[in-house]
């Protein structure tokens, strides 16, 4: 369970989020909005990669900012960007030290990303690299899931790992997409950012 309780964000000239009291309890939410609405900020906040300007937000009642909150929430987010350098093996080997699980629990498979184990990041197609994005996130197994648009870029085989992932994974997910990402077999509570920012909701 997600709660912002009382958040602001604003950036110069664009108040984003204003006193914004909002719990995401959904199995699998949808955030929507226009572009520059402030999903992304929405979803860096909620994985405590964004410290609010005012007030808190918490995932099953622990304060996202916590160190202790970091093994519970995954983020795949072109805005967090993988290291460049790293081979995608090495990076994933890294990830699961960081977090103490396998480094592979069959996702590199799923997603078709074999061949690439020895690529670096920086040489990875776009849609290769969100593959990649997708596995960090997923690897140590969150209990919060933050997907922002997860589908760019995706073939269609992805995508069909994708929509598996919104039916199957058991922990709650939030996702930010203009796309219909979903199979159709999983319930959606679709939140339109804008008005939740205008306190409609
Ligand atoms: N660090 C920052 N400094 C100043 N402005 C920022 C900063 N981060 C985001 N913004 C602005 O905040 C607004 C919301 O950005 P955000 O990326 O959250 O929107 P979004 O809804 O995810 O957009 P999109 O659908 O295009 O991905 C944008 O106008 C953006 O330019």
């Amino acid at each position: 369970m997600l709660t912002f309780n009382q958040v602001s964000q604003s950036y110069p000239h664009q108040s984003l989020l204003r006193n914004l009291s909002i719990t995401i309890d959904a199995r699998r939410a949808l955030i929507s909005g226009p572009n520059g609405c402030g999903k992304t900020t929405l979803l860096l906040l909620a994985a405590g990669l964004l410290k609010p300007q005012q007030g808190k937000i918490t995932f099953n009642q622990q304060d996202v900012l916590l160190a202790g909150s970091k093994q519970s929430i995954g983020i795949s987010a072109s805005k967090v960007a993988l290291p460049a350098f790293m081979p995608v093996k090495e990076l994933l080997r890294f990830h699961a030290q960081q977090f103490g699980c396998e480094d592979d629990q069959g996702w590199v498979a799923e997603f078709g990303l074999g061949k690439f184990l020895l690529t670096k990041v920086q040489d990875l197609s776009l849609g290769n690299y969100k593959k990649l994005s997708l596995i960090t996130a997923l690897m140590h197994q969150p209990d919060l899931l933050i997907l922002d648009e997860p589908g760019n870029g995706l073939d269609d085989q992805a995508r069909i790992v994708l929509a598996g992932i919104l039916d199957n994974y058991p922990g709650q997910i939030i996702v930010a997409s203009h796309d219909n990402l979903s199979s159709g077999n999983t319930e959606m509570q679709h939140i339109p950012l804008q008005d939740i920012a205008n306190g409609v909701m």
